[in-house]
């Protein structure tokens, strides 16, 4: 052996000692005694080979090069992983400060109107926003009371826009029927409060109520203003739309609202539908909620759907007629509307409060300017898959600020727990109750033999990213609706939204929920054993 080969093999038996001490320290002085012990492997494998020269010491040497490689590579991915988990922790701080003033706004709206509406009268009072916030301190005694008892509708129908409505859009608010939202049990009375869940006295923590009670609505002034919403391209369902807009005009006096497609289609069946009202561009939808006093769907739950998307903040109670072929969401038949509308418009009736999620596209691109795009907000789930692309996903998820998996399959569901009996179902994730809070987490085809589903708590925020080493892009879709491409660095940030879905029930949520799983799948159908044969002596 050459006395320059030896001393290059020495001078790299050095470097490598030298790579694993300052593997303790820190990733950039890792980096570059790593830089340092790579340099020394290439000016070896680049001296001219002597005659003769060893197979083995290359192939040697050649492999200690790709480890060389491979342990530069760790050190460098581990900074970058560490600033980029700093960058997103200072994101998710701002996510939180976001929510915490959303949520401050609101409550500043709800005492707004919890004081004009609910409070003072509960009937239709005219106030300027000046004289609200006088009268804010003498009514505070009121709200309290207002508030043991139940929620108010102003307290639920409130959001950003309300705060820099016109005095139009507030007149609009004082003539919306008002309700109230109470909580109760099986055996017990009438209003029941929302409590805290969890008492704490001389060091024993007690539950003291559960919040997932059935929930009741009262409505405290009639209502005035229905929408009607209707699946597209139905023969059925145009039939019954007519009659239902007629009985609600003719015998209980009511404004009606339907889309523009469908005020057009009842103006062909006769010119006497023109008391109908509509709108004439969409910027007026994110108004309805301040008009509508309740929404009637007729179709299956994709019409459910497709009503909670008009509605980006707060949804007005929704009656949810089945003329689908499952209605897991639709528990009211059409033969009956007359009756069932009664029952509803007189109250009170039991509601289901189903969850939302709101979902935030992050792009990589634009990591500086924190709201980028307009969020979504889903009532089923929102989907990460492969689209079109025959490669494996590849998604880093995370809870909050802790990291979760690394999905590598057809993709990802993270469902609301009304959608755990749509897609997140089929994926092989558990129906939940629609009253429980919770993100579920549903894997879709991993490709692992380990991969369960979970269930998340309601307060997380889940945030999922297409790491840089994906050989493709993902695709999000919310609802079955609107895919966007997720490339390389962009991510999907999902949090329990604050304007839930209330649906009408025809009993109560547990009563409908089991009866959607017994009748649209028929969960756990099985012959009955007979009663002869061999028995337990
Ligand atoms: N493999 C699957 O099961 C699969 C695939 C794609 C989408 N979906 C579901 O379809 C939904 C969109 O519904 P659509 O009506 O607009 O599309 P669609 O017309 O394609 O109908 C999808 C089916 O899902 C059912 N469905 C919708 N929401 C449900 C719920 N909460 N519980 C039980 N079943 C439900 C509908 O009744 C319908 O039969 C998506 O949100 C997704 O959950 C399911
Ligand atoms: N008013 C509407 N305008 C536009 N599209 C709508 C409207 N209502 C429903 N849709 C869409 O029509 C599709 C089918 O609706 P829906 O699920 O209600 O009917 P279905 O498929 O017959 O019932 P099921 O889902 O029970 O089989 C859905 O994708 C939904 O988003």
């Amino acid at each position: 052996m050459s006395p320059s080969k030896l001393d290059s093999t020495a001078s790299f038996g050095h470097e490598e000692a030298s790579v694993s001490r300052s593997r303790s320290e820190n990733g950039s002085a890792d980096s570059l005694s790593l830089f340092h012990s790579e340099k020394a492997v290439e000016e070896l494998l680049q001296q001219t080979p002597v005659a003769g020269m060893d197979e083995h010491l290359i192939e040697f040497s050649e492999a200690l090069r790709t480890v060389a490689k491979a342990l530069r590579r760790a050190a460098e991915g581990k900074a970058s992983a560490q600033a980029e988990a700093a960058e997103w922790k200072r994101r998710y701080e701002l996510e939180r400060t976001r929510n915490i003033q959303m949520e401050r706004k609101a409550r500043m709206a709800e005492r707004l109107s919890a004081e004009t509406k609910g409070c003072i009268d509960c009937g239709r009072v005219k106030n300027s926003d000046n004289q609200l916030m006088q009268q804010n301190e003498s009514n505070e005694h009121s709200e309290k009371i207002c508030m043991n008892n139940g929620i108010w509708s102003h307290e639920v129908l409130c959001d950003r826009e309300s705060d820099s409505n016109s005095n139009a859009d507030l007149n609009n608010m004082m003539n919306k029927a008002s309700f109230k939202l109470s909580w109760w049990c099986n055996g017990e009375n009438g209003d029941q409060h929302k409590h805290d869940i969890v008492s704490f006295e001389k060091g024993d923590i007690t539950t003291a109520e559960r919040s997932s009670k059935q929930i009741s609505l009262k409505w405290e002034s009639d209502p005035q203003t229905v929408l009607i919403l209707t699946k597209p391209n139905s023969v059925s369902v145009r039939i019954l739309c007519i009659q239902m807009v007629r009985w609600l005009k003719e015998k209980k006096k009511l404004n009606v609202y339907v889309e523009p497609r469908v005020r057009t289609e009842l103006l062909a069946e006769s010119s006497n539908f023109n008391y109908v009202q509509t709108w004439k561009d969409d910027s007026e939808i994110t108004h309805l909620h301040i008009k509508v006093d309740l929404v009637i769907t007729l179709g299956g739950d994709g019409t459910v759907l497709w009503a909670a998307s008009m509605f980006k903040g707060p949804v007005p109670p929704i009656v949810p007629f089945s003329l689908g072929s499952l209605g897991f969401m639709t528990p009211f038949h059409s033969e009956h509307f007359k009756e069932c509308l009664d029952s509803v418009l007189r109250g009170p009736i039991s509601i289901t409060l189903r969850h939302r999620l709101l979902c935030r596209v992050v792009r990589d691109a634009a990591k500086n300017e924190y709201e980028t795009e307009e969020p979504f907000l889903v009532l089923n789930e929102v989907t990460i898959d492969r689209g079109i692309s025959s490669y494996l996903t590849n998604l880093e998820c995370y809870c909050d600020n802790s990291f979760v998996t690394c999905v590598q399959g057809d993709g990802l569901i993270l469902s609301t727990t009304s959608g755990s009996t749509a897609y997140s179902l089929a994926a092989g994730g558990s129906m939940v109750h629609p009253q429980v809070p919770g993100i579920l987490f549903t894997p879709i085809c991993p490709h692992s033999l380990s991969f369960r589903p979970l269930i998340l708590p309601e307060h997380v925020t889940v945030r999922i990213v297409v790491p840089f080493n994906s050989r493709s892009p993902a695709w999000a879709s919310f609802d079955g609706k609107d895919r966007k491409l997720l490339a390389a660095g962009d991510a999907l940030l999902c949090s329990m939204a604050p304007w839930p879905v209330p649906t009408a029930c025809q009993v109560d949520s547990t009563n409908d929920f089991l009866r959607s799983i017994h009748d649209g799948l028929h969960w756990n159908l099985r012959k009955t054993q007979s009663f002869d044969g061999p028995r337990e002596t």
